[in-house]
């Protein structure tokens, strides 16, 4: 049998990839759907008219991420699958724009903004100096024993913490210190509840915290500064 017949049809496909979800512990796709409140709406730039489309395609590369690494595929699918790549690498490689203008992690009226890095966080209440929401990480942030890697955590509380501090008129700041403290193993595939806040705003440093449980339970909890940036800082 080649690699193509192993290809099944696109309704079958879609029944197993949504029977496999749960044993998978896929991410949750992209969302257009979620009311979120005014002060995180406020980072919402007027939508791309691809943004809907590019968001699919990106909840596609997260679920493919998460195939990967679940899969010990045969010899033959991967040489395949290496073919293939190489095929959309060279088809998009001479796309390439300046970061301005690139899509990718810059479509902010989209849950997850369109990327891969950090798994979708999907706001669902704000108000100035909070933000609450839910995230599940894939099988592709998979550290080991079921349990969250422990780089990917910090990375998220960086994506959460580093828009909230943004959020509501304030310009722009980076992160100068991010302490994640490790209170419980952070489960794969598992719907996670998140609540970022800020704890104090004195001149141009602002603190924040966040906080991921799993229930009841606290898997992670994060402490950042985020220094707003002078005129001319990068
Ligand atoms: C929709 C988009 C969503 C995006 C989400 C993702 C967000 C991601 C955000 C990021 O990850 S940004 C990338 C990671 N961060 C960086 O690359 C920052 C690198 N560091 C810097 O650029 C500068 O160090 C920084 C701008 C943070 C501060 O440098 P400055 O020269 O402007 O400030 P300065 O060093 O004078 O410090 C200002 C105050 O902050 C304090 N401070 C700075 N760094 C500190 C630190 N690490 N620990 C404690 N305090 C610190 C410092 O003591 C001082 O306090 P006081 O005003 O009370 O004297």
């Amino acid at each position: 049998m080649t690699p193509r017949e192993n290809v099944r049809n696109a309704d079958e496909i879609s029944t197993v990839i949504r029977d496999d979800n749960a044993m998978l512990g896929l991410g949750i796709p992209e969302r257009h759907d979620v009311p979120v409140a005014e002060s995180w709406a406020a980072l919402v730039k007027p939508g791309d008219e691809n943004s809907t489309e590019y968001g699919d395609m990106i909840a596609q590369l997260r679920d493919f991420l998460n195939y990967v690494t679940a899969a010990r595929p045969d010899s033959d699918t991967v040489a395949a699958l290496r073919d293939d790549l190489e095929r959309w690498g060279r088809r998009l490689a001479p796309m390439a724009v300046p970061e301005r203008d690139q899509m990718f992690g810059h479509l902010r009226d989209l849950h997850g903004r369109g990327q891969t890095m950090s798994p979708t966080f999907v706001a669902t209440e704000a108000d100035r100096d909070n933000v609450w929401g839910t995230v599940r990480f894939g099988r592709y942030f998979l550290g080991g024993n079921g349990a969250v890697h422990g780089g990917a955590i910090p990375l998220f509380f960086d994506e959460v913490l580093g828009r909230l501090a943004n959020s509501s008129g304030r310009r722009h700041s980076r992160t100068a210190y991010l302490n994640t403290d490790y209170r419980s193993v952070t489960p794969v595939g598992v719907d996670l509840t998140v609540h970022g806040w800020f704890v104090s705003e004195e001149g141009r440093k602002r603190v924040l915290r966040a906080e991921l449980r799993s229930g009841d339970v606290v898997c992670a909890e994060a402490e950042g500064l985020f220094v707003r940036l002078n005129p001319g800082q990068p």
